[in-house]
């Protein structure tokens, strides 16, 4: 449904996005997941028709648009930003793209009502949206990114800068969107847990690049090399000779032994699981991930077991 091929876009002679391929199948949600300043959001901003391409292309449904202006993409768009009008209520936001493609009364009154429907906020067709919560302006954001039916929608860090409760219960909604409508879908974002939670694959960017595109676990249980493992989160990570070792921390078990030749150094609970540091007497550190509440405590001496199926040797480059 999206194909964007050999993108690049340069800034003062440096490329911000840097000769990027990146397919997104018809019902599909790709995230796109990197760090602060790596291009996701020029990326995005390139498929929309903001940006400019200095190089490459972007087709959507088979047609080229690389050239085409971004109201006649057939893209929708969410920011974190949620840049609503300020002085329109729901309904004129919502309906602003409807109006704009020459809808009438009647069907951009339908439409609205619709999607306010869909997003849970029926009947605040009237309300202004300077009285919203947080929440409902992200619901309204995304009602209006979907009232014109875009081919592609496209969202950069929607729901960054919400509390975490807010967070995930939105974050939930937006899946459920996506899948009851069969949206394709580009989801920007830093945070890997978001991209895991949202993805069904996700493409991870550095320095302008995309330097793995995979589906949650794949990249969980086999990152392209040292720097995405650590990227994702992954804190056991040797880089020996010609090889990368990951140890994914599921894999590690801190066993409470007087014998043992480490010593918790942390305990953090993290929902359901719980995530232990500790201290070899080699000088190494490891991290080990549990479940349930028999863990031992930070001070504690231990044996540290290792299920080899969690561990990966990747070749260096
Ligand atoms: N209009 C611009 N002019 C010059 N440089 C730009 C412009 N827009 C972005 N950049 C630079 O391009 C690089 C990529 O920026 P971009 O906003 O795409 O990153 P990002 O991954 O979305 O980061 P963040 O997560 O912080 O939003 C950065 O170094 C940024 O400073």
């Amino acid at each position: 449904m999206l194909r964007i091929a050999g993108a690049r876009v340069v800034f003062a002679g440096r490329a911000a996005v840097d000769d990027v391929d990146l397919e997104v199948g018809r019902g599909e949600t790709t995230a796109v997941l990197g760090p602060s300043g790596c291009g996701k959001s020029t990326l995005l901003r390139a498929v929309a028709g903001l940006q400019r391409l200095d190089g490459g292309t972007v087709h959507i449904d088979g047609q080229d648009v690389t050239s085409v202006p971004a109201h006649r993409r057939g893209v929708g768009l969410m920011f974190q930003d949620d840049a609503l009008f300020p002085h329109r209520d729901v309904a004129g936001n919502i309906a602003f793209g409807l109006r704009m493609a020459g809808a009438s009364d009647a069907a951009a009154a339908r439409r609205v009502a619709e999607l306010l429907d869909l997003v849970g906020l029926a009947g605040l067709e009237r309300r202004r949206v300077a009285t919203l919560s947080g929440g409902e302006r992200k619901r309204v954001a995304l009602a209006r990114a979907l009232a014109p039916a875009p081919r592609v929608l496209l969202l950069d860090e929607p729901l960054g800068a919400l509390d975490r409760p807010l967070h995930d219960r939105l974050l939930e909604e937006l899946r459920a969107v996506f899948s009851a409508l069969g949206l394709t879908v580009v989801y920007v974002t830093h945070d890997a847990g978001e991209a895991f939670a949202v993805g069904h694959r996700v493409a991870v960017m550095r320095a302008g690049r995309v330097v793995q595109v995979a589906q949650p676990d794949t990249l969980w249980s086999q990152p392209a090399d040292a720097w995405v493992a650590r990227f994702l989160g992954l804190a056991n990570v040797e880089e020996d000779g010609s090889v990368v070792r990951v140890t994914r921390p599921e894999a590690v078990r801190l066993v409470a032994d007087p014998a043992g030749g480490a010593v918790v150094s942390a305990v953090e609970r993290d929902g359901p699981l719980v995530r232990l540091r500790a201290q070899l007497d080699d000088g190494r550190a490891i991290e080990a991930a549990a479940t349930g509440v028999d863990h031992p405590a930070p001070g504690e001496r231990v044996r540290v077991d290792i299920d080899p199926a969690g561990v990966v040797e990747i070749p260096r480059a």
